[in-house]
C-alpha cells in the first residue's frame, strides 16, 4: 500500500528517490522505474517481543501473539500449535504497544516482528529472542532496501551517485529470494520464507512453503557456484539455484500445500 502510494509520487516527480523496504515491492519490474541500488542488508531475521522477557518456548499455553504475516502464522503455529495468533496491523510502535496494553481485551503476550524494522527505529531493547534463519526463513528480501529511481535520462547523473551504496550480494541473495516467489506465482501474502547467503564461493538458497497452519511444510535448498563475484555472474546464480529450488518445491507438491499461493 505505502510502496504503491510512494511510486505514484515518483512517477509524477513529487520526488526523485525512493527509499522501500525491499520486502514490500512486488517481483514484477515496474515499466517506468528502475532500482538504482540495493544496500548491504541489514539482520534478516524475525523477533519475538514478549512480556517479561519470555522466549517462544517459555510463552505460557494458549498465549496469544500479534502477527498479521500468513508466513509467520504458519511458522507460528509450525513451532507452538497451542500459541493463538492474534492478527494485528499499524506500524512497529502500535504493533509493539499491543504487548502488556492497559485495555486487557487488547493486550497480547507478544508480536512478531522484523529485526531490520526493529533495529531502524531503536526499538532492539524490546527483542526478546530472534529465531535462526536456517529454521525460521523470513520473507524474500526481508531486511534489505531498495533505492528506486524514475527510468529516465534525467536520472542517469542521481542513479551513478546512488550507486555508491550498492552492495553486490545482496542484491544477488535477494534477486535469489524473490525469483522464489515469482516463479511460485505467490504474492506477498503467500506463506513462504527464503533465504540465500553467499559463503565462501557457493550462493545458498533455501526456501520453505507452509500450509496455512504451519502443520505441513516442504523446504528446498541447492547451491550454485558464481563463475565470479561480478554483479553479472552472481545474477546468474541466483536464477540458476532459483530455478531448481522452485522445480524442487513444485515437484514435491508445493502447490497443492499452499493453494494460497496465488497471483499478486
Ligand atoms: N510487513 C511490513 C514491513 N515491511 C518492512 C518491514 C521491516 C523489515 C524490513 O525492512 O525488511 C516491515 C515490518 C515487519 O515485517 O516487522
Amino acid at each position: 500500500m505505502f510502496a504503491v502510494a510512494l511510486r505514484e509520487a515518483l512517477v509524477a516527480g513529487e520526488c526523485d528517490v525512493i527509499v522501500h523496504s525491499l520486502k514490500d515491492l512486488p517481483t514484477a519490474e515496474h515499466p517506468d522505474l528502475r532500482l538504482a541500488a540495493v544496500p548491504k542488508r541489514a539482520d534478516a531475521r524475525d523477533a519475538l517481543c514478549a512480556r517479561d522477557g519470555l522466549t517462544l518456548a517459555e510463552l505460557p499455553e494458549g498465549a496469544r501473539v500479534g502477527t498479521g504475516s500468513p508466513r509467520r502464522i504458519a511458522q507460528l503455529g509450525a513451532a507452538r500449535p497451542d500459541v493463538v495468533a492474534v492478527d494485528i496491523r499499524g506500524n512497529i510502535d502500535t504493533r509493539l504497544g499491543f504487548v502488556g496494553h492497559e485495555d486487557p481485551e487488547r493486550r497480547l503476550d507478544a508480536v512478531l516482528l522484523a529485526c531490520a524494522g526493529l533495529g531502524r527505529l531503536g526499538r532492539e531493547a524490546s527483542v526478546t529472542e530472534r529465531f535462526a534463519l536456517s529454521g525460521w526463513p523470513t520473507a524474500p528480501g526481508q531486511g534489505a532496501l531498495a533505492l528506486e529511481v524514475r527510468d529516465e535520462r534525467g536520472s542517469r547523473a542521481l542513479e551513478r551517485g546512488l550507486a555508491a551504496v550498492e552492495h553486490v550480494t545482496t542484491r544477488a541473495t535477494v534477486l535469489a529470494e524473490r525469483l522464489v516467489l515469482a516463479d511460485l506465482e505467490a504474492g506477498c501474502a503467500a506463506p513462504i520464507g527464503a533465504t540465500a547467503f553467499l559463503e565462501d564461493e557457493l550462493l545458498f538458497l533455501t526456501a520453505t512453503v507452509y500450509s496455512a497452519d504451519g502443520t505441513r511444510q516442504l523446504t528446498s535448498s541447492h547451491a550454485a557456484t558464481p563463475e565470479s563475484r561480478s554483479a553479472a555472474d552472481l545474477a546468474d546464480a541466483a536464477r540458476d539455484v532459483a530455478g531448481r529450488v522452485v522445480a524442487e518445491l513444485l515437484g514435491n507438491g508445493a502447490a497443492d500445500l499452499a493453494p494460497a499461493l496465488e497471483s499478486p
